[in-house]
């Protein structure tokens, strides 16, 4: 399959690898000094588009893939405020899109455990439900996209909390995330449940992006064979695993 690479930083070189490896061919490398590569990029000579740039520049570079019809992965975190147009541009292009803020097999498995956990301790009003992310220093936004969707799941069973907020402008009505950066840690993802009398810690921790990059590739092929709408690990899950994620 023909891959064209949007972003080649740490995420971009570490899916360049594990794509020649699982024999595709890498198409184009765009990074910021060539951007307006991105122009010649059609669904002739790309059959899927791999996009980690960034919080700034993921949407435009998501708009024009969909606008020339080339299917695209996206794992740029930062940039879902422009969700509603990217759906409106899946539809007018009939071009198939995926996104994950987080590719790792095993983030996406610690999703549906966080679900669980947050559905049993919404109950249990003794406990104080908080979350911390660690990441390296380079990291443009927080807190990450894979601690928003935990928080987002955590909050669906707790109508009483208005929302999540850094931990640093929590009140008691949000659900608290502390997000640290720390030399070059890959990324940790903590849940806590404390009473007077205990705590419950469900942790999620990368050793290397590898699994991030693995995952997207894995969502390459995944799209290269759906002709259009909005996917994620979701579906790639249940036709790879056969895990019903709907009944999480
Ligand atoms: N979904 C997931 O599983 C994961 C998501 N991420 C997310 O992916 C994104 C990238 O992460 P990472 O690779 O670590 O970051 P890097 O900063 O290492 O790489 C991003 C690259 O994109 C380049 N870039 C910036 N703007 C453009 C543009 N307009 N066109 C083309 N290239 C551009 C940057 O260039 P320059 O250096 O000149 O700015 C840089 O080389 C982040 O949002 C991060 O949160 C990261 C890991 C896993
Ligand atoms: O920027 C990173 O490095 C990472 N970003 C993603 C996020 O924001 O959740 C995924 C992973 O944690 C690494």
């Amino acid at each position: 399959m023909n891959i064209a690479l949007i972003g080649y930083g740490k995420m971009g070189k570490a899916i360049e690898r594990i794509a020649r490896q699982r024999g595709h061919h890498i198409a184009a490398i765009i990074g910021r000094e060539n951007k307006a590569q991105l122009s010649t990029l059609s669904p002739e000579n790309t059959h899927v588009a791999i996009e980690f740039t960034g919080p700034e520049s993921a949407f435009d570079n998501i708009r024009q893939c969909l606008q020339q019809q080339v299917p695209v992965v996206s794992g740029s975190t930062g940039w879902l405020r422009h969700l509603p147009e990217v759906k409106q541009l899946i539809e007018k292009h009939q071009t198939p899109f995926f996104y994950a803020p987080n590719f790792s097999i095993g983030v996406n498995l610690f999703f549906l455990i966080n679900r669980l956990t947050a559905r049993l301790m919404s109950s249990q009003p003794q406990y104080e439900v908080s979350m911390e992310e660690v990441h390296h220093i380079h990291k443009k936004d927080a807190p990450s996209g894979t601690a928003i969707r935990l928080a987002e799941d955590i909050l669906a069973h707790y109508p009483q909390k208005q929302g999540w907020a850094l931990a640093t402008e929590a009140q008691a009505i949000h659900l608290p995330i502390e997000a640290k950066r720390i030399d070059e840690v890959p990324g940790i993802h903590i849940v806590r449940y404390r009473s007077t009398d205990d705590l419950i810690e469900l942790k999620h921790e990368a050793f290397s992006r590898h699994g991030f990059a693995y995952g997207a590739v894995l969502a390459a092929e995944f799209l290269a064979r759906q002709n259009s709408g909005f996917f994620g690990m979701e579906q790639l899950l249940e036709e790879q695993l056969g895990i019903s994620f709907s009944s999480f």
